[in-house]
């Protein structure tokens, strides 16, 4: 019964199915009209069927729907196949009236005569934007599926992150020196692989200590030690790096200082030195954060007036620290700032005044003129001021340290030194030729940016790192 209803459907009458679907109705003719057939369509259906111009990006039935209930409406064969319908339990099919002859078969979905069956929202899409820009209607990816049921895939778990292991304060010193440590130390296991320990040998590290900054003394020192325990046997690598970070430590040792306090005076004036960018300034906020972290009153000064950038700068880290500050405006006198800086820190009771200074290279005679009579203002208000010159080196500079550190001493009266940037490729080695030569007190040693990036100065370590010794 259910085959004779399919075959009501889709036949018109007795005759195959090709044969009964009207050619204007077929798919192919629908697919290309310019091969499309003369229609031979029933009266009535003409002018509706045949002046189809189909746009092919919509949808297409391939047997007008539209066509079919007309036909049946038409007195077609309906009649028939309701008849069988009912005959196979169907409900009746409800007559169309002419009005309604295009029937809303779902939904949101309208049949027409010109475009068959059509989303709505895609008829209105296509009216206002025009058909090629028609949306094409979008599926809902993923079934909603009832209670019980799921489709997710397992969750990924996120990698747990690792935290990087913090280096030791060993750790940083040594990997900032490493690019003078491994160079040396290469260059020295070459040197004696299957050589003894000999006159040409000994010249050769000699050439090896001296080109890593370390200075005409101390190479002679390493040798000479060297040579007093093994001359004439085979050394190693191992051998002359220990000897080395010995020998270095001997030299260090001595200027390996604290930064004395002398809180009999208020304030203790600490004027702070030295080459543009070898943080001064940043010394200066690690300074104070060790001073004023431990309950001394520190006021900073902000003595480099050619920078509004490094006003502003020790202005954060005053802000940072909790330390007074005091400033004056661009292009003000340094020495004169100098001087009320020491008048407000005395009248506010502060332990520690520290005064920055502009950067100046040492070869520019009218700023390191100024830099005079900063200490000279300052010795006028108290006859040991300032208690502290520090100078700030740079580690990345090289030869070039030695250089500075001679020229103001003889200006400023450098009383100790602070090494920045330690942390970065380092060539640590100058200041071991700084400290056999002018034996000034290294107090600190500045390994990062960071305001605890500050160490006091470890000449055990400081030797083993450039050694290139692990511990
Ligand atoms: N990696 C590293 N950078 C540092 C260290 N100390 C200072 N710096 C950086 O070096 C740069 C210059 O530092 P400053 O403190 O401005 O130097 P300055 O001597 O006051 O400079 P001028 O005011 O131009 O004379 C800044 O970017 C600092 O963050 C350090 O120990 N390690």
């Amino acid at each position: 019964m259910a085959l004779s209803f399919i075959k009501r459907v889709f036949t018109f009458g007795d005759a195959p199915v090709e044969e009964q679907v009207p050619a204007a109705v077929k798919p192919e003719a629908l697919a290309s009209p310019e091969t499309r057939e003369p229609a031979t369509v029933q009266p009535g259906l003409e002018a509706e069927l045949e002046p189809k111009t189909r746009d092919e990006h919509l949808p297409v039935s391939p047997v007008d729907p539209v066509a079919a209930f007309e036909m049946e409406t038409a007195g077609g064969p309906a009649g028939d196949l309701a008849a069988d319908m009912a005959a196979d339990g169907f409900p009746p099919i409800e007559a169309e009236t002419a009005e309604d002859d295009v029937p809303a078969i779902l939904p949101g979905i309208e049949a027409t005569a010109e475009f068959g069956m059509v989303p709505l929202a895609l008829l209105e899409a296509e009216s206002e934007a025009g058909v090629d820009e028609a949306p094409i209607a979008e599926l809902p990816s993923e079934p909603v599926l009832p209670k019980g049921f799921s489709t997710s895939k397992p969750v990924p778990v996120p990698e747990l992150a690792v935290p990087e292991p913090k280096l030791t304060w060993f750790q940083r010193l040594r990997t900032g020196l490493l690019r003078t440590s491994s160079q040396l130390t290469g260059q020295i296991t070459a040197l004696f692989t299957k050589r003894k320990l000999d006159e040409g040998t000994l010249e050769e590290l000699e050439d090896l200590l001296i080109q890593a900054d370390l200075g005409v003394e101390t190479a002679m020192r390493i040798t000479g030690a060297l040579s007093s325990e093994r001359y004439g046997k085979d050394v190693t690598g191992e051998d002359v790096s220990r000897i080395m970070a010995d020998e270095i430590t001997k030299v260090l040792g001595p200027v390996a200082k604290p930064l004395q306090l002398d809180l009999n005076h208020k304030p203790h004036v600490i004027l702070v030195v030295g080459v543009n960018g070898t943080g001064k300034t940043t010394t200066i906020g690690k300074l104070a954060a060790k001073l004023s972290g431990s309950g001394l009153k520190v006021m900073l000064a902000a003595g480099d007036t050619f920078r509004a950038a490094a006003i502003e700068q020790l202005k954060i880290w005053a802000d940072r620290t909790g330390s007074e500050f005091i400033g004056t405006k661009l292009g003000a006198d340094a020495a004169g700032l100098a001087y009320d800086a020491y008048e407000q820190a005395r009248a506010n009771k502060s332990d520690v005044l520290i005064i920055d200074t502009a950067g100046r290279l040492q070869n520019r005679t009218e700023l390191m003129a100024e830099l005079e009579k900063i200490v000279r203002v300052l010795g006028k208000l108290d006859p040991d001021a300032p208690h502290t010159v520090l100078q700030t080196l740079d580690a990345t500079t090289g030869q070039n340290a030695m250089n500075q550190v001679e020229i103001f001493r003889n200006v400023a009266g450098v009383s100790g030194l602070i090494m920045t940037k330690l942390d970065g490729t380092a060539r640590g080695g100058i200041l071991v030729a700084i400290a056999a030569k002018h034996k000034l007190p290294v107090y600190f040693i500045g390994v990062g940016e960071a305001v605890d990036d500050l160490e006091p100065f470890e000449a055990h370590d400081f030797a083993r790192a450039i050694a290139g010794l692990t511990q």
